[in-house]
């Protein structure tokens, strides 16, 4: 009985295999095309190298021709990756078709592999080796995916910049995610070779790329399981047709093609997606009842300590001064509010601090680290940790998930012990699940951990970012207006979760448009405006400063600010109280009334 299916169960494990080399890269949002190449270097050095079946018998053939493809599949895609792993989307999905074409016309073009007319390779492999061989790729990619490891993984596909901001260094990963699929890649390349008798460089052309990748996303491409749905849909969907008597010619084709066309339509996520996704709860409260393992944590500046100095930083697009000639100290412990008019340079000036954005002019040093040069994770490393103006969560991981990956400088690795089922990494990753539950209930998300970060309300999200950022237990945490579009209530409960924070010893940066929550929650103010520095002092001088109220009112005549904000919308910025202010600015015009003004942003950035 098996026997009658053993082709199509085969070629369902080879095409399973195959799409897990697009699987590896697809989980780091990578789109290559080059596994096509990696599988033909693989089959023609694995099935010429290797000792003749005759010679060691057939496993012993065929294991050291795997040895040899895997290898050469990896080392290839080391000198294809490292030239290409700055590049995103489609400009590397063409550079390594690219490759994969050059592959595969040098090897029409050697006698070794005998052209166009192709090698001949001994059948070896048999179906209960091809499904082996199926069974271990799936479980390495099974024991990836709830790892430290495959987790950053995730992220970088999600959120790449937030991914580099939570430590994790991209470029290694990459590089990595990129390596695996070549190995994988050569696997297929080998045991293809094996079984079909006869091979030849067109067998791994820009159709059998096409196609192994069509096979990976119609799976799906956020499920270990994914490659195998896609390859036993692929290659059952002909021969259920063929079973009930639709014929050859056009129809067979169309149908299937049709029916390829709706799983993608009307499942984005692949036929895994079918698949209820278990998500990963903690087995404590996380609210302090919890008895696992605490994480890595570090030290951290004394109060009084210097945090970050900043010495005539400046930084400029074109023509446009952003920032200016700024000479700033924070000190361990202080909460330091940032304020300012829309575009003063608020932003672009803790993108500098976090290393998102190298400074044109001036130095700065964070953490005992000098930015400028240093990739943002470095600096993440060092202990700065933030969140974003415009939210850069994971939108398609749980809350919980997102956390976890916040936390990933104070976890351990745990990939290679999960492999091999250490009770070692099963108590590691329950500490890092019980930790990113206790930064949840730390924001008040305790009950929402299982749930996607997409689906909350934008306050939650705002404070899930918190959770994430505090995950990394940092030294300087910095937020980008926490309190956008949050109500009154919640501007006070994050206003009070601010300073519990610098409590317990933590070193805030914050910038905020709810000037009354900076002035209630900071224990320094500095009032940007056009990029410099025109104040800097405790909430109350900053409140009496005619500066900043000329900053923010336009005129000098005005009453102190009060500590809260008037509500405004775009048309009528000033909360309607008439004051001739500046496009954009904060005014304190009702000081019954509380609320941030967010006038439409039409700036265009890179990261914010
Ligand atoms: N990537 C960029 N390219 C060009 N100009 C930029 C870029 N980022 C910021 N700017 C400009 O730099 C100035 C300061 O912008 P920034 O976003 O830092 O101000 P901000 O104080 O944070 O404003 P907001 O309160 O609106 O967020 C603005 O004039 C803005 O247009």
């Amino acid at each position: 009985m098996l026997l009658e299916y053993a082709t199509p169960l085969t070629f369902i494990a080879l095409g399973a295999i195959f799409a897990y080399s697009f699987y590896a890269v697809l989980i780091a949002g990578q789109l290559s095309l080059g596994q096509a190449g990696f599988a033909s270097l693989a089959a023609f050095t694995g099935a010429s190298l290797a000792p003749s079946a005759d010679d060691v018998g057939d496993v012993p053939a065929l294991l050291i021709a795997v040895v040899i493809g895997m290898t050469v599949g990896a080392v290839a895609a080391v000198v294809l990756g490292l030239p290409t792993m700055h590049l995103r989307g489609v400009f590397l999905a063409i550079a390594t078709l690219g490759f994969a074409e050059a592959v595969r016309i040098v090897l029409l073009n050697q006698e070794w592999t005998g052209g166009a007319q192709g090698l001949g390779v001994p059948r070896v492999l048999t179906v209960g080796m091809a499904w082996t061989a199926l069974a271990v790729v799936a479980y390495w990619f099974w024991r990836m995916g709830r790892s430290r490891y495959g987790r950053a993984l995730e992220a970088i596909r999600e959120d790449e910049l937030a991914a580099r901001s939570m430590g994790i260094d991209v470029g290694r990963h990459r590089l990595a995610a990129f390596v695996t699929a070549g190995a994988v890649a050569g696997l297929y390349g080998v045991l293809y070779a094996y079984y079909v008798r006869l091979i030849a460089p067109g067998d791994f052309d820009f159709v059998a790329a096409v196609e192994g990748l069509v096979t990976a996303v119609v799976g799906g491409s956020t499920m270990f399981l994914g490659p195998l749905l896609g390859s036993g849909f692929q290659t059952m969907i002909p021969e259920i047709q063929r079973a009930v008597g639709v014929e050859a010619g056009w129809i067979r084709p169309f149908i299937a093609s049709l029916l390829l066309l709706v799983v993608i339509l009307f499942l984005p996520g692949g036929l895994a997606s079918l698949i209820p996704r278990r998500s990963r709860m903690p087995t404590s409260d996380g609210d302090g009842g919890h008895r696992g393992a605490r994480l890595a944590t570090r030290r951290h500046p004394a109060a009084g300590e210097t945090v970050a100095t900043l010495a005539g930083l400046g930084k400029e697009y074109g023509g446009v001064h952003a920032v200016r000639d700024i000479d700033l100290e924070i000190r361990g412990g202080e909460v330091v509010g940032l304020i300012g008019p829309n575009g003063a340079g608020k932003t672009t000036l803790v993108n500098m601090i976090s290393g998102l954005v190298p400074p044109s002019s001036g130095s700065a040093t964070v953490l005992g680290v000098s930015i400028g040069r240093t990739p943002v994770h470095k600096l993440a490393g060092a202990g700065v940790s933030r969140t974003f103006q415009h939210s850069k969560l994971f939108n398609r991981l749980s809350a919980l998930e997102n956390v976890l990956v916040g936390g990933h400088l104070v976890s351990r690795p745990t990939f290679l012990r999960r492999l091999l089922w250490l009770p070692s990494a099963r108590r590691d990753e329950r500490a890092a699940l019980e930790h990113a539950a206790r930064c949840l209930h730390r924001v008040g998300l305790g009950d929402l951990a299982g749930k996607r970060a997409s689906s909350l309300s934008y306050g939650d999200q705002r404070r899930l970012e918190i959770a994430r950022a505090l995950a990394s237990d940092p030294s300087l945490l910095i937020l980008d207006e926490p309190a956008a579009g949050m109500n009154h209530v919640e501007a006070a409960k994050l206003s009070a979760l601010i300073t519990s924070l610098a409590a317990d010893g933590l070193t805030i940066l914050f910038i905020e448009h709810n000037v009354g929550m900076v002035l209630e929650t900071c224990t320094r103010v500095v009032v940007l405006n056009f990029g410099e520095v025109i104040a800097s002092g405790t909430p109350d001088e900053i409140a009496a400063n005619p500066a900043v109220i000329e900053a923010y009112l336009g005129t000098q005549d005005d009453e102190p600010l009060t500590g809260a904000v008037a509500e405004g919308t775009a048309d009528d910025p000033t909360g309607g109280a008439g004051v001739n202010a500046p496009a954009g600015a904060v005014t304190n015009v009702d000081p019954s009334a509380a609320g941030t003004l967010e006038p439409p942003d039409t700036t265009s950035r890179d990261a914010t």
